[in-house]
């Protein structure tokens, strides 16, 4: 079973290196489950078919009026019977073979629905972690969410679709062509008009270039109102009414400068070709006339009449399904391209043989590294350090220094670009992924906690912790007291099904959850940035357990929390400025001794009022 599951995925892990595009690429998905797909395009083929019985039924059961008009009361009754048993069977079978096809339709979408919803999160899984920073959970979410979904929706719905679209028409043009020859052509003559005409409207390229970026500016305007909506706080508060909206108003004024034109270049094929496909019988009313002229044999020509004019307008409905697959897979076939750039992202490389370690330095040899591979900017050049085990190693410097770059490296979050990222002398490219975040705890800036008890996130950070391990580390981060005040304790639910914590709270539960780790490399981001004096105190405390014989890379702002750190490095733009312990920094007389100086008047500023002076 799995061997088959990861052989379709591989499939279909090929097909995206494959640059086929639009309904080759949809087709090969849907490949991967075969006979269902199959089941569905027999049943759609047959539920096709029998869309037309009774039409069938019913010249039939013209003709056999006619040839008894105005005699009706001597009709066979028998005949009407089997005519109109035939013309309900036709229905029947038609549902039947319909509602058989979108079952085996359905499970085969939702049987490939799930593997590429599995291959999608396993390929996310191997991509550097720092692709989630840079690109965001709400556009992976809507990758996975809405695009993959319409695929759902193509296979469902679409496949059947398609197949009758195919064999719709060319049951319909061996029927009008058997029934009278003349007055078949007559109708062809309007079907194949009609065809042009379509063709003419999805077949160029212009057209499909218009769609697709009639769809980016649709796209654009709702990414900028949700934005403008989720920020209306802020715009109001900073009264940035005018300007916020400038850019939702941009979008829509492209949108808008984008749907009239998108929206005429149809006006006149759109028309035309529902005209058309209305009005078929315009196509046949001539032939009709020039054969009641010249024919001898009235009833069989009145009962073909009538049949044609019966049949013919169904033929719109037929045109208007094929019309709709084409302009849906042009929808769908957008998401395809979306979630195939996402398959194409390079994963992380992982080592032939995988290295580990007995010690836990980390070092940075010249490491440059940049985000952005096609410009010239580094967030580091050429920053060498070491951060000893069983030390202490602050990174402090300017805002857009590097000092997050910094702490992101150390768990490979990102490759760096040149140089190397060594931990315990061993090049971390060297090791397995898993490994490598086995020997590192970190707490970054943005805490994300899931929507789970307090006592589940706290035991993320090892699964296999008892509960009074858990209470130990919310204990030693300072988490413990208020954790206790919550309405079920550390059972209480986080987020909007239960309590929402403070920006501090969050932290020393993440704290909590490094604490429980206990991994040999720590690493924090502005760990103690909301944790007030009191708080940022106590959590240095308990730090100092956690910390005991591990390398700890911390990153401060407050240079009163890093001041006994064993190796402070200075960092600007990108680069490493000076090193050394507080004392030799500051003998220096260098950038750290400016900052400190800094540091020391804006503590010890004060706030002249009316009423006296305010110590900040
Ligand atoms: N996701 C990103 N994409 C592109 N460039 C980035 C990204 N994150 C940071 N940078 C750039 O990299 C450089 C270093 O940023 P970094 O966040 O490491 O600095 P920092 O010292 O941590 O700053 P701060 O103290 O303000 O958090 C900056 O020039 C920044 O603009």
């Amino acid at each position: 079973m799995y061997a088959r599951q990861s052989g379709q995925m591989g499939a279909i892990m090929k097909q995206k290196n494959n640059s086929k595009t639009g309904m080759a690429r949809l087709l090969e998905l849907a490949a991967t489950k075969k006979p269902l797909m199959l089941g569905s395009v027999v049943l759609s083929s047959l539920a096709s078919i029998a869309s037309f019985i009774p039409y069938i039924a019913i010249y039939l059961m013209v003709r056999e009026i006619l040839s008894v008009w105005p005699r009706v009361d001597s009709l066979d009754a028998a005949a009407s019977l089997r005519y109109g048993g035939m013309a309900f069977g036709g229905v029947v079978l038609n549902i039947l073979f319909y509602f058989g096809a979108l079952s085996c339709s359905h499970l085969a979408a939702f049987g490939t629905l799930y593997e590429l919803k599995v291959n999608f999160a396993t390929h996310l899984a191997k991509v550097p972690l720092g692709f989630h920073i840079l690109v965001g959970s709400g556009k992976l979410r809507k990758i996975m969410d809405e695009n993959i979904e319409k695929i759902e929706e193509f296979i469902a719905h679409q496949l059947p679709d398609i197949v009758a679209a195919f064999v719709a028409p060319v049951v319909m043009v061996v029927i009008l062509l058997a029934v009278d020859w003349r007055f078949g052509l007559a109708a062809m003559a309007g079907v194949i008009l009609s065809f042009v005409l379509q063709a003419s409207m999805y077949g160029n390229e212009g057209a499909k270039k218009m769609m697709s970026q009639y769809q980016k500016s649709l796209e654009n305007m709702n990414n900028a109102s949700v934005e403008y909506i989720r920020g209306i706080a802020v715009v109001k508060a900073f009264k940035q009414t005018v300007y916020s909206f400038r850019r939702l108003h941009d979008t829509i004024k492209e949108y808008t400068s984008m749907v009239i034109p998108y929206t005429l270049s149809w006006e006149n094929s759109f028309s035309g070709f529902t005209t058309l496909i209305n009005n078929i019988y315009l196509f046949i009313l001539p032939v009709g006339i020039l054969i009641g002229m010249n024919t001898s044999d009235y009833t069989g020509f009145a009962a073909t009449m009538i049949f044609y004019l019966i049949f013919v307008p169904a033929i719109a409905g037929i045109l208007m399904k094929v019309m709709y697959v084409n302009s849906n897979s042009i929808r769908i076939l957008n998401g395809v391209e979306a979630m195939d750039a996402l398959l194409a992202e390079p994963v992380m490389s992982q080592p032939a043989i995988a290295r580990g370690v007995d010690s836990y330095d980390v070092e940075f040899q010249n490491v440059s590294f940049s985000y952005d591979k096609s410009k010239e900017t580094k967030a580091l050049n050429g920053v060498s350090f070491i951060a000893r085990q069983g030390e202490v190693t602050a990174i402090v410097g300017a805002s857009g220094g590097g000092k997050s770059t910094v702490a992101h490296l150390i768990p490979r979050f990102f490759d760096v670009t040149d140089g190397a990222l060594l931990l315990g002398g061993v090049d971390v490219r060297e090791m397995n992924t898993s490994y490598l975040m086995e020997q590192v705890s970190f707490v970054f800036q943005d805490v994300f906690l899931f929507k789970q008890s307090i006592r589940d996130n706290i035991r993320l950070g090892n699964p296999t912790a008892s509960d009074e391990q858990i209470v130990e580390a919310a204990r030693a981060a300072q988490c413990h007291e208020f954790i206790l005040k919550l309405p079920k304790g550390y059972d209480t639910v986080i987020g909007t099904k239960g309590v929402n914590l403070s920006g501090g709270e969050k932290q020393r539960v993440a704290i909590a959850r490094a604490i429980v780790k206990d991994a040999p490399v720590i690493v924090l981001d502005e760990a103690t940035a909301f944790a007030d004096p009191e708080n940022e105190h106590l959590i240095q405390k308990a730090f100092e357990k956690l910390m005991n014989n591990k390398t700890v890379v911390i990153i401060a702002h407050r240079l009163s929390t890093i001041r006994s750190a064993n190796k402070i490095v200075v960092m600007d733009s990108g680069k490493v400025l000076e090193e050394g312990t507080h004392e030799e920094l500051l003998a220096l007389r260098g950038k750290y001794s400016l900052m400190w100086q800094t540091y020391n008047e804006t503590a010890s500023w004060t706030m002249k009022g009316k009423g006296g002076t305010v110590n900040a």
